[in-house]
């Protein structure tokens, strides 16, 4: 049975409308401009930090600023979860996926305890026997080590990655791990560009790129 690890945001989940409304309130709250869907997704893939420091940039607040707004962000989060949708097919697949046997897990640069949130929300955490968010371990992707600790909690077996990005890309070539595109998540560089093993634009063929 293989280890499949998953990309949460922009893999299973849309959640840029969620992160796109907690950027505007934060950026309200600062008294300034909001920024539109497209540059927050733009703004997605690096975990809450990178994404302050981006949306920093593109309204010219300065570095000074960047912790503050860094914590009051992480408090916003785990009420991120209202506009948040699966993308379709992914219960059919994942529970395709357990059924078989697999062992599914999430490796995600969102914030532990947002992932938490939206997947309690979305009730698609039973799916899932490890949880790793970017601020769980010493380091975040595209460095390896959230792959490797989370295949290592989900025991033996072949591996697997599922991701939408070129993070995701990057972290599975340095796990050493075959990865799976999703197409219609957050990517910005061309899929082919990105070295997976497959690609897919819709989960009903994701059990039979696993098997
Ligand atoms: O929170 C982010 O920036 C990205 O999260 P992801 O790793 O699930 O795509
Ligand atoms: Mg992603």
């Amino acid at each position: 049975m293989t280890r499949i690890l998953f990309d949460l945001d922009g893999t299973l989940i849309d959640s840029v409308p969620d992160i796109h409304a907690m950027a505007n309130r934060l950026l309200d709250q600062e008294g300034k401009p909001t920024v539109s869907l497209a540059e927050v997704r733009s703004f997605v893939g690096s975990g809450a930090k990178v994404l302050i420091e981006r949306l920093r940039a593109a309204r010219g607040i300065p570095d000074s600023e960047q912790d503050r707004l860094h914590q009051t962000f992480l408090g916003l989060y785990t009420e991120a979860v209202h506009l948040t949708q699966p993308y379709p097919g992914v219960i059919d697949a994942l529970s395709t996926l357990k059924a078989t046997g697999h062992r599914l897990g999430i490796a995600t640069n969102k914030p532990e305890n947002a992932a938490r949130a939206v997947l309690d929300h979305l009730a698609l955490m039973p799916f899932f026997d490890v949880m790793i968010g970017g601020d769980s371990l010493a380091t975040h992707k595209p460095d390896p080590l959230m792959l490797t600790e989370g295949y290592a909690r989900l025991g033996d077996g072949p591996m697997l990655f599922v991701g939408d990005s070129e993070i995701d890309a990057a972290a599975a070539r340095n796990a050493g791990v075959p990865f799976l595109l999703f197409t219609e998540g957050y990517r910005q560089a061309p899929a082919e560009t990105l070295g997976a093993l497959a690609m897919f634009s819709d989960y009903m063929e994701l059990p039979r790129l696993v098997m």
